[in-house]
C-alpha cells in the first residue's frame, strides 16, 4: 500500500549561485508586522549554506515567529460558549504593544501567523512539514526562529522538526503558554520573551523548547502537567538551560555547529501503531493488526514494563512479535516510566524480545520515537535495514547510549553485582 505523501524526495537540487541578499526595506520594515507569507526567500532548496546575509555582529538580531496557534493565541469566544479558541491576527496586535520587545537588546521580529491558527491537537505531520519548509525558505535571512504552537502536541512537532531539520546550525525555538497572552496574569509574556532570548544565541544549533524556566532539548521534552505553568520536562536529560535571576545554560549539553549544510526532509511515513501494555490485556487485536494482510503498518512502538520487560509466560504475544518480523514490521521497545533507559539484556524476557528482532528505544521519550520512525521511513534513500540500525544510534541527541553518553569509551565495572558505568557529562 502506498505511503502517505506529503512530498517526494529527489535529488537535491543544485544551490543557486550566491544570490543577491534582499534589502532590509524588502524584509524587514523594522516593526512587528503580520504578513501573508508567501516565502520570504527566493530559494526552496535543500542545502543551504549556515551564515545569515548581514553579519549579525553589524546589526541586531533577527527572528522570525512562526505562529500555529495553541493557548497563547487564544481568548475566550462567546459564539463557544466561553471557551477559548484562536483569535486570527491577535498576536501581532498584543506583541507590537509589549514594551519589552522593543527594547534595544531584544532582537529584530517577524511575526508570520498562519491561517488559520489551530489548536494543536489538530497538527499532524503535514503541518509540521510547513514549518520545516518556511524555515529552510528564510533560514538565510533570520538568525533564529521561534515557533508557537500549543502545549498539547507541543513535543511531537518540536520532535518531528528536530529530525527533519538536519545539520541545524541556528536555533529554533519552540514555546506556548498554559494561560492566553491576552489575560492579564499569565505564563505567555515570559515564555515568549525568553524564546526570543535564545533564538537569538549563536550557540544554540539545535531545536529547543523554552517552557516557564526552562530551555530543553525538543526531542527530550514531554508534557506532563495539564494545568501547572511547569508544563514540560525532559526526564532523562538536564535542561539546556534554567532560568532564575540569572540564565545558567548548560553549554556542555548543547549540540555543536553541524558541518554540512541545512538538509530539510519533509517527508514523514506515519504508517505506525503505538500500544501500551496493560497486565492481562488481550493481545489478539494487536495480532490482528500485525496480521491483517490489508494492514500497512512499518513500525510497532510497544510501550513495555520497567526496564523493557512484557510478560514472558504468553507465547502469544512472542508469536505476534515473530510475525512482525516476518512482515518487516519494526518492532521498537519502549519503557512506561518517565525516567530512565530501556535494557532489553537486563531480564531473560528481554532476550526473547531481541531474538524476536525487538529494538530498543533506550531513554527517547515516547514522542521522539514516533517521530523519529516517521522521519527515517519517510525518507526513501534510506533501507529497512538501515532504519533498524539508526533507531539505535543518537541522530540529534535524542538518547543517551553508551555510545552518546561519554565522549571517551565508557568504563564499567561489575562488584557484588553492581554494574558500575562511568558516563561523561556529555549526553548528546
Ligand atoms: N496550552 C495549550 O496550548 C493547550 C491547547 N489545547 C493546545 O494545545 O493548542
Amino acid at each position: 500500500m502506498p505511503k502517505p505523501s506529503t512530498r517526494p524526495l529527489s535529488t537535491p537540487p543544485i544551490p543557486p549561485p550566491n544570490p543577491p541578499p534582499p534589502t532590509d526595506s524588502e524584509l524587514y520594515p523594522g516593526a512587528i508586522s503580520r504578513c501573508k507569507w508567501q516565502g520570504a526567500g527566493p530559494f526552496d532548496e535543500y542545502n543551504l549554506p549556515q551564515h545569515t546575509y548581514l553579519p549579525s555582529h553589524s546589526r541586531k538580531k533577527r527572528v522570525l515567529v512562526l505562529c500555529t496557534g495553541g493557548t497563547l493565541t487564544m481568548a475566550p469566544d462567546s459564539t463557544k460558549n466561553g471557551g477559548l479558541a484562536p483569535v486570527e491576527g491577535a498576536l501581532t496586535e498584543w506583541m507590537s504593544n509589549m514594551r519589552e520587545l522593543q527594547q534595544d537588546e531584544m532582537p529584530e521580529i517577524k511575526v508570520h501567523e498562519y491561517s488559520p491558527l489551530l489548536d494543536s491537537s489538530d497538527m499532524g505531520p503535514c503541518d509540521w512539514a510547513r514549518i520545516a519548509v518556511d524555515i529552510e525558505k528564510n533560514y538565510l535571512y533570520f538568525d533564529g526562529f521561534v515557533v508557537l504552537t500549543g502545549t498539547d502536541t507541543m513535543a511531537y512537532t518540536a520532535s518531528a522538526l528536530s529530525f527533519m531539520l538536519e545539520n541545524l546550525g541556528k536555533p529554533v525555538i519552540f514555546t506556548g503558554s498554559q494561560i492566553p497572552l491576552c489575560e492579564a496574569y499569565n505564563d505567555a509574556r515570559r515564555n515568549l520573551i525568553m524564546s526570543l532570548i535564545f533564538a537569538s544565541r549563536d550557540s544554540v544549533n539545535e531545536v529547543g523548547v523554552f517552557f516557564h524556566d526552562r530551555l530543553l532539548r525538543a526531542n527530550r521534552s514531554t508534557k506532563i502537567n495539564t494545568d501547572r505553568l511547569l508544563a514540560f520536562d525532559s526526564p532523562n536529560m538536564e535542561p539546556l538551560a534554567n532560568i532564575g535571576i540569572t540564565i545558567d545554560e548548560n553549554e556542555h549539553l548543547f549540540l555543536p555547529q553541524p558541518k554540512g549544510r541545512l538538509r530539510v526532509h519533509s517527508e514523514m511515513d506515519t504508517r505506525l501503531m503505538t500500544v501500551r501494555l496493560v497486565p492481562g490485556f488481550d493481545d489478539s487485536v494487536i495480532k490482528y493488526a500485525v496480521e491483517n494482510p490489508d494492514s500497512n503498518m512499518q513500525a510497532l512502538v510497544l510501550q513495555l514494563y520497567g526496564a523493557g520487560n512484557m510478560p514472558s509466560n504468553k507465547q502469544s504475544f512472542i508469536d505476534v512479535l515473530h510475525a512482525a518480523r516476518e512482515r518487516d514490521i519494526l518492532v521498537v521497545a519502549t519503557t512506561q516510566c518517565l525516567t530512565g533507559s530501556v535494557m532489553l539484556g537486563h531480564y531473560a524476557v528481554g532476550h526473547q524480545m531481541k531474538e524476536a528482532g525487538v529494538v530498543s528505544a533506550y531513554d527517547m521519550t515516547v514522542e521522539a520515537t514516533c517521530c523519529k520512525l516517521a522521519y527515517l521511513f519517510g525518507r526513501d534513500d534510506l533501507t529497512p535495514y538501515e532504519v533498524k540500525r539508526l533507531m539505535g544510534v543518537s541522530l540529534r541527541g535524542e538518547m543517551t547510549t553508551d555510545a552518546s553518553s561519554s565522549s571517551s569509551a565508557p568504563f564499567t565495572e561489575k562488584i557484588a553485582g553492581m554494574t558500575f558505568k562511568n558516563r561523561s557529562t556529555r549526553k548528546v
